[in-house]
């Protein structure tokens, strides 16, 4: 039985969509409204495709649906796989008409996204979300794009979806360490914005590991509110919206040290946040006791507390002079007011981001 529990608009005027939440959505809900043309291909890889294809296929009854599968992994988030996107839109004679789907994680979505911004000069997509980090943060947004073997997501744009149709049944087959790596991207939205949200997380987090359906359901949906708030005011990441790469400065440096793929992303920003609220707790915005608190979510979702072995502040260093939110050569960091509130600075001082650098590096 499919049941819509939570359905949510990302304000952005002619580009607005709603978020549909449920359980048992998939191959229930007709996404036909949102699907201009007679054409859809579906994008999505070798893991997903057994799981979800047929259902999926059934969102969109009297249509043409076509199928292209990717490897699965965060490594194939490059240039050579996304061609592999245009390479079947074009063999199946697909026009600018078509409607691209992202069925998957957040790889497939942000490549599936970035196929459609560029298809033929960009054609509409539908994100189908189907592990906790694309359900609560990828899928929502429209940040699109590819790796670079120098730095996370260095190739991209911003292309919104027509809609997002979350299932949370999906969740059933993910393997649970990709459960921990979504609850880095929730935890994330109580720390930015949403105190009373980091009390429910505490509280709550054995049943958001467990899986618990009425408290993922919460979990994504107050997630996802949070972010459509914050992309509704700053689409494109003017100010306000980078308070969403909290822990990332730290996190993408990880994943790219690490060789993608072998630290999940959601692993990354969970040390990254860890590591953000120890320089806030070093330039005095939030106590030694807050740090401790963010630390002891992170862990209690089953996520690692440290960037791997071997990584050195110059490691993180180098790598963080490629961030994007750098302004003329000045590293801008994400980090904590309070707990609940984030601010983007350059202010941080040297001495403090140098003894944070140290601590986390020491093995
Ligand atoms: N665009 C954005 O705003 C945004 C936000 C956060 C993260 N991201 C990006 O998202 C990516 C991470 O996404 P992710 O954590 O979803 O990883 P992922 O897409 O690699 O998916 C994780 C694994 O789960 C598998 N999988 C997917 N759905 C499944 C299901 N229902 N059952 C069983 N297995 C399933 C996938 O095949 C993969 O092996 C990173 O590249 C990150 O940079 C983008
Ligand atoms: O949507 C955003 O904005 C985010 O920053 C969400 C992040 O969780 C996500 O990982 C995003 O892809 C990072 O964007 P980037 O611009 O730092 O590559
Ligand atoms: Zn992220």
């Amino acid at each position: 039985m499919s049941k819509i529990l939570h359905q949510l608009i990302v304000d952005l005027g002619e580009r607005s969509y709603p978020i549909i939440i449920g359980q048992g959505l998939l191959g229930e809900v007709d996404l036909t409204p949102y699907v201009t043309g007679s054409q859809v291909m579906i994008v999505t890889n070798e893991t997903v495709a057994p799981l979800y294809q047929d259902k999926a296929r059934e969102c969109f009854p009297g249509k043409c649906v076509d199928l292209v599968t990717l490897p699965d992994g965060e490594k194939y988030k490059d240039w050579q796989t996304l061609n592999l996107i245009f390479d079947g839109l074009l063999e199946k004679r697909h026009t600018r008409k078509t409607t691209l789907v992202a069925l998957g994680g957040g790889v497939v979505g942000d490549m599936g996204g970035f196929a459609a911004a560029c298809y033929q000069r960009g054609v509409p997509f539908i994100q189908i979300p189907t592990t906790l980090l694309s359900q609560v943060d990828s899928s929502v947004g429209g940040k699109t794009g590819i790796n670079h073997p120098l730095g996370k997501n260095m190739i991209g744009a911003f292309h919104q979806p027509e809609a997002v149709l979350i299932d949370t049944n999906s969740l059933k087959t993910l393997p649970s360490r990709e459960v921990s790596a979504g609850l880095a991207e929730v935890i994330k939205y109580g720390l930015i914005r949403d105190p009373g949200f980091l009390d429910w997380l505490e509280v709550n987090m054995g049943r958001l590991v467990a899986l618990e359906d009425e408290a993922v359901g919460q979990a994504i949906f107050r997630s996802c509110t949070c972010k459509a708030e914050v992309v509704a005011k700053d689409e494109r990441e003017g100010g306000l919206r980078a308070i969403l790469n909290l822990g990332h400065t730290f996190g993408h440096a990880i994943e790219t040290f690490s060789g993608y793929g072998n630290w999940l992303h959601g692993e990354a920003v969970g040390v990254g946040m860890i590591m953000a609220a120890d320089l806030s707790a070093r330039e005095g915005t939030i106590t030694r006791e807050e740090r401790a608190r963010v630390a002891r979510l992170v862990s209690l979702a089953g996520l690692p507390e440290r960037p791997p072995e071997g990584m050195t502040p110059d490691d993180f260093m180098n790598l963080m002079a490629v961030d994007k939110k750098n302004v003329d050569g000045q590293l801008r960091l994400v980090l904590l007011r309070a707990m609940g509130d984030a601010v983007v600075t350059a202010d941080a001082a040297v001495e403090n981001l140098s003894a944070t650098l140290a601590g986390f590096c020491r093995h």
